[in-house]
């Protein structure tokens, strides 16, 4: 880490400082539903705070095309400052005189949010003037985001060249836990990828295939390749424009002798919501008005079965549609035989990614695994060994 200027090099006192974390919670009926990445940036907060820094926390939330309620920040405030025993001044807005004056009224410890950056196209485009912009606010920028530190974006990785950049501390111990885990991997080494982020990971499975020995898809991701097969999935997640992709993946796979393993079975439902009337079914008897929601059982043995044989887990992404009852069966049953066998210091086990962490605590494993990280699509780049925007442009700054 000493290629970076960490909080131990900052002068905090009286300076604004723009904090750039990861607040894309889970949330469920309006609530956070799993606090980790909140859990996780509380002693960069409280650090710059305590040292007299006023704390400008920006962040994205969702996929928002525009200014939406839906994705607005202003929700995860509650969670926020229940996690920091401390008030947190909400800011409609990221840029303009409004947060000019919020910040300039707040006092020095104090802590502020600003709304989604997304909200401005600016932020994904990384536009120079929506990064001045972000920047007149601030004395200081850190990046404690390493969850988004794939996005080259004006609040991840444009403000490092403008304004006097650190890493923050879940940043370093992102890095330091990464490296310590996995630079080295003891072979053979499996992934698991699965979740919903069909088009956004699909691309860098192409790469991960040539580093593992066995990808195991599970999620949208699986049905993406079942479609590439030309399994019909009925009315499943699929990215149906990207089977040519997935299809050149499984190629490459073969090439660099890394087996694929995909779902053989599956729960199917008609109705996405917890407690369906469901069944399970071989992947090519879905029905043209079913979803599969989960993996079933022959495809859970045999994922637990190649377990047995790897010394080295890297996990993104659940299999199933787990915060929906029964459809977290296989991410559950997966993640306690990881678990089991990690404990018995036979397996090192990573996961990450916001929903993955959920869903670990869920399984009630994530104390028992390697490390779990915050980060899931930048944690497979950087699996991949591809340079992060976010964390280079710290590098150079
Ligand atoms: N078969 C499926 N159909 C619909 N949604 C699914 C399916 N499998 C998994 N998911 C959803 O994927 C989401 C997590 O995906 P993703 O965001 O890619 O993971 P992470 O946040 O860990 O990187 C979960 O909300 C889960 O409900
Ligand atoms: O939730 C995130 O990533 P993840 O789903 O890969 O864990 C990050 O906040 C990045 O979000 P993005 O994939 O919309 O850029």
């Amino acid at each position: 880490m000493s290629a970076f200027r960490t909080l131990d090099d900052a002068d905090l006192a009286g300076k604004r400082v723009l904090v750039r974390v990861d607040l894309n919670v889970p949330m469920e009926d309006g609530k956070v539903s799993d606090t980790t990445r909140i859990d996780r940036i509380l002693p960069t907060i409280r650090e710059i705070a305590d040292k007299g820094g006023k704390v400008v926390l920006l962040a994205h939330f969702g996929r928002p095309k525009g200014r939406d309620e839906k994705n607005s920040l202003r929700q995860v405030v509650p969670a926020l400052a229940h996690a920091l025993e401390r008030p947190v001044i909400f800011v409609d807005d990221c840029i303009g005189d409004d947060v000019a004056k919020a910040v300039a009224a707040a006092k020095n410890g104090e802590i502020l949010l600003l709304e989604n950056t997304r909200f401005h196209a600016g932020d994904e485009t990384n536009d120079p003037d929506f990064v001045k912009a972000l920047a007149a606010n601030g004395d200081l920028y850190v990046n404690d985001a390493f969850s988004a530190a794939h996005r080259a974006h004006a609040s991840t990785e444009g403000l490092a060249h403008v304004l006097p950049a650190y890493a923050g501390r879940t940043m370093q111990a992102e890095l330091e836990a990464l490296a310590a885990g996995l630079d080295n991997p003891a072979r053979p080494v499996m992934a698991i990828v699965g979740g919903a982020k069909v088009s956004t990971k699909l691309d860098l499975l192409g790469n991960l295939v040539k580093k593992v020995d066995i990808l195991a898809i599970g999620g949208g991701m699986a049905n993406t390749f079942l479609a590439a097969r030309g399994v019909a999935i009925g009315k499943s997640l699929c990215e149906h424009d990207l089977v040519g992709t997935a299809r050149e993946i499984a190629e490459k796979a073969k090439a660099a002798g890394c087996a694929i393993l995909l779902p053989v079975d599956a729960l199917v439902a008609r109705e996405f919501k917890a407690h369906p009337g469901y069944r399970v079914v071989p992947v090519d008897g879905v029905e043209p008005d079913e979803m599969i929601l989960d993996a079933g059982p022959l495809s859970i043995a045999e994922v637990v079965l190649r377990l047995e044989t790897v010394k080295t887990l890297v996990w993104n992404g659940p299999f199933g549609a787990f915060e929906l009852p029964p459809f977290d069966t296989a991410t559950v049953a997966v993640a306690k035989a990881v678990a089991k066998r990690v404990q018995a210091g036979e397996l090192v086990a990573v996961a990450g990614g916001g929903d993955t962490v959920a869903a670990m605590n869920h399984a009630g494993v994530a104390d028992e695994l390697t490390y779990v990280s915050t980060a899931g699509g930048a944690f497979l780049e950087w699996m991949e060994g591809k340079p992060l925007p976010g964390v280079e442009a710290l590098r150079q700054a």
